[in-house]
């Protein structure tokens, strides 16, 4: 059942198919699986091999997802039942649900950290769709609408949380004192600014008539050769940052994985990430993010009444 989401996404795969709760978080679960399932990913897990990770795999991240999943229909539920609350005040009233989420993540994984940084984007997407579909219905499920609410309801997360910070304790704040990375609350606050510009127009055009296996390693490589990835500065510093990005860059200038030689470089790209231990977790996250946006966009909530 799961290696046929790699072919089309069923509609039906999507748990109960009556209720839009459900069938939003069913997306983002899907949306988890099809990140890791897609291959070649340079530095990543897929179906080839593990990136530059001894600690997981993919069956990890598979578990990894199932024990987030039902947490995600608690992220829309709350979305919804706090809608005409002011934006700014649904983070704090997600984060237990998110952090006890993080707990169940940490429990299927031996206490691996595959999917902190998704958690934290895909709850506030979620709560974000929940809040959008309660005021405006399917309408409010398109992209710049659902990314200017996830913006509202971060405003001021970079200042609260990064710049007052005296003593960093995570890779993020220590980052941000270093070097300026705001990571993904930079991410959030500008609404997946990184999503909207490089990756979802990427992505929706290629879904049109290609396969979709590659429209996802072609949006990856747009994601890699734009984004500020926290994961790849802690692992190999700004240098590894720059490397990750030109190398990106060039492969897309030769089209990418979209030549006849495209897998193949993908592959020596892969090589290379592994070989220097450079994992881009953070645009995997965004990968996973830009399916859930495009298929809100796209899907027919069913028997949706605003
Ligand atoms: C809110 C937090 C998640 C913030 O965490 P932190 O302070 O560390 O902030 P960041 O450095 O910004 O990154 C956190 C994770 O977010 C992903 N990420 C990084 N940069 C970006 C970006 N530019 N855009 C989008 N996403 C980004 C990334 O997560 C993914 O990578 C992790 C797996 O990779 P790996 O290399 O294995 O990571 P490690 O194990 O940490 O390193 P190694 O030891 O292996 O070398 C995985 O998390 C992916 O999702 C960043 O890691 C958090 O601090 C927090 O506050 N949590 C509290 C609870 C909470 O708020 N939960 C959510 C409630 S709504
Ligand atoms: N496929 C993947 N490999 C490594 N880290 C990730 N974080 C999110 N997805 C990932």
């Amino acid at each position: 059942m799961i290696e046929s989401l790699l072919e089309k996404p069923s509609e039906n795969y999507c748990s109960d198919l009556s209720d839009p709760v459900q069938f939003i978080a069913g997306l983002a679960h899907e949306a988890m699986l099809l990140e890791v399932l897609t291959t070649p990913k340079p530095g990543l897990v897929d179906q080839a091999n593990s990136g530059s990770h001894k600690d997981m795999n993919l069956s990890t991240f598979i578990d990894s997802a199932g024990a987030i999943q039902p947490w995600l229909n608690h992220f829309v539920s709350a979305g919804m039942k706090t809608a005409h609350a002011p934006a700014e005040t649904v983070l704090a009233s997600i984060r237990p649900q998110g952090i006890a989420c993080e707990q169940a993540m940490f429990s299927a994984t031996n206490g691996v950290n595959t999917h902190k940084g998704m958690i934290f984007s895909m709850a506030i997407v979620l709560a974000a769709a929940g809040r959008q579909l309660t005021l405006e219905g399917k309408e409010g499920l398109n992209s710049e609408k659902l990314c200017g609410q996830v913006a509202a309801m971060t405003t001021g997360l970079v200042e609260r949380e990064l710049s007052s910070v005296l003593k960093p304790r995570t890779a993020g704040e220590r980052l941000f004192q270093q070097f300026g990375l705001t990571g993904i609350r930079g991410e959030v606050e500008s609404g997946f600014a990184t999503v909207r510009q490089h990756a979802l127009p990427v992505l929706t055009s290629l879904l049109k008539n290609g396969p979709q296996n590659i429209a996802l390693l072609q949006t990856l490589l747009h994601l890699m050769a734009h984004n500020n990835d926290t994961n790849i500065v802690s692992r190999g510093g700004m240098l590894a940052l720059k490397y990750t990005q030109n190398r990106a860059r060039s492969l897309l200038k030769e089209g990418g994985v979209l030549t006849d030689n495209g897998l193949t470089s993908l592959h020596a790209f892969d090589r290379d990430m592994i070989a220097r231990n450079l994992s881009p977790g953070g645009s995997a996250d965004l990968l996973a993010l830009t399916w859930l946006m495009h298929r809100l966009e796209t899907v027919s909530i069913p028997l949706f009444e605003a």
